[in-house]
């Protein structure tokens, strides 16, 4: 039997792991029940020039489907299937809960809960603060689906296995994404606490050729060659700054380009005057290529940032103290009423438009 492992590897069930190639065919035919090691050597032996292999056209598609970047469009609406169906109702709205933000899924009324580790081909979270837990519902009239816990480079996934829930979210229906994160403020006007709505982004893993488009295009969710010019929907930027404003937290808003690095190391002084120079108001290490995916799939994107620590960029101010998953843990506790008030009246004027 094969299945997968806590950190989503595909693991044999005599605890052998399989990274080989495969010519696509059988060799004992049936490629289930339990294997000895000497079974296993014998099948990575070549036999005319071609390894053989005894996986399962199923477990070929799932070692594919986890060496790959790339999920292909057949698995993606297999899981989203899978949802909607478990669900039983079809989500217009997506949020993505960042770090500490989860509550945001907590204010889902009628929900039905899916664990990751249950929705089949599905990545694990692996970092605290992201529960790991799919949750869709009912939100100020609207169904939603909400990602407690999303997926980051740094937890050692490619960056199309990192975005593709946004891929999973358009099959099941999503037409608007809303992607929350913590970060760091550069912008020396920012404070702890503040929210950023994001206008643009620099995307830094881009710079480095690293891309979650990586790989054959697939048209049925997208153009080859995506513009990112209007990612960021302006009408939802002006609705959420009324909401602010009528919050009474207008002077904690504010609207700017946030970029994201690989992590899982926050920045130098060097990195982030770097970043300030280039027009980066906000820091972090997610969210931007999870919005280049539900560009590239047409979806319409509203995406804000919580100020959990400020960057300095003056070596002078070396003495503040150094960034913390925990400060940055504790901050979005303390500001999550305002985001999840924020994220439910944005939905609430979404779905009384439509
Ligand atoms: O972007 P989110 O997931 O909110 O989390 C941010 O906070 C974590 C670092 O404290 C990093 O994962 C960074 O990306
Ligand atoms: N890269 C990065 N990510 C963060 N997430 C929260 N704060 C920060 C930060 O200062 N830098």
């Amino acid at each position: 039997m094969t299945g997968y492992n806590a950190k989503g590897d595909m693991a044999t069930s005599n605890g052998n792991h399989r990274n080989g190639h495969c010519n696509g065919s059988s060799s004992n035919g049936n490629g289930t029940g339990d294997r000895q090691a000497d079974d296993l050597a014998q099948e990575n032996q070549t036999n005319n020039g071609k390894i053989q292999c005894s996986l399962t056209p199923e477990e070929l598609r799932a070692l594919r489907v986890l060496n790959e970047d790339t999920y292909p469009y057949e698995v993606i609406q297999e899981i989203a299937d899978f949802i909607v169906k478990g669900a039983g109702m079809r989500p217009k709205i997506g949020i993505i809960c960042g770090s500490g933000l989860g509550s945001l899924a907590d204010i889902i009324t009628d929900a039905k809960i899916f664990e990751y580790e249950k929705i089949p081909n599905f990545p694990v979270s692996t970092v605290e603060g992201h529960a790991g837990k799919l949750v869709v519902g009912h939100l100020e009239g609207a169904i939603v689906m909400a990602m407690q816990g999303r997926f980051h480079f740094y937890e050692g996934y490619p960056l199309a296995k990192c975005s593709m829930p946004v891929r999973v979210m358009k099959l099941c229906g999503v037409e608007y994404l809303f992607a929350t994160n913590a970060a760091g403020g550069i912008n020396p006007k920012y404070a702890v606490g503040d929210i950023m709505l994001m206008h643009d982004h620099v995307n830094m893993l881009g710079f480095a050729g690293n891309s979650p488009l990586q790989g054959p295009n697939d048209p049925r969710f997208g153009p080859r060659f995506p513009a990112l010019v209007n990612s960021y929907n302006k009408d939802l930027i002006n609705k959420a700054l009324e909401i602010g404003k009528s919050m009474g937290i207008e002077s904690n808003m504010h609207v700017g380009v946030y970029s994201c690095l690989g992590g899982p190391t926050y920045e130098t002084i060097a990195e982030l005057k770097a970043l300030r120079m280039m027009g980066v108001d906000a820091v972090g290490m997610s969210t931007v290529h999870e919005v280049i995916t539900a560009r590239h799939c047409d979806m319409k994107v509203f995406a804000f940032s919580l100020i959990t620590n400020k960057c300095s960029t003056e070596y002078s101010d070396m003495k503040d103290e150094e960034a913390t998953h925990e400060e940055v843990m504790s901050v979005a506790k303390n500001r999550q009423k305002a985001c999840c008030e924020l994220v439910a009246r944005l939905v609430r004027e979404i779905q009384a438009e439509s």
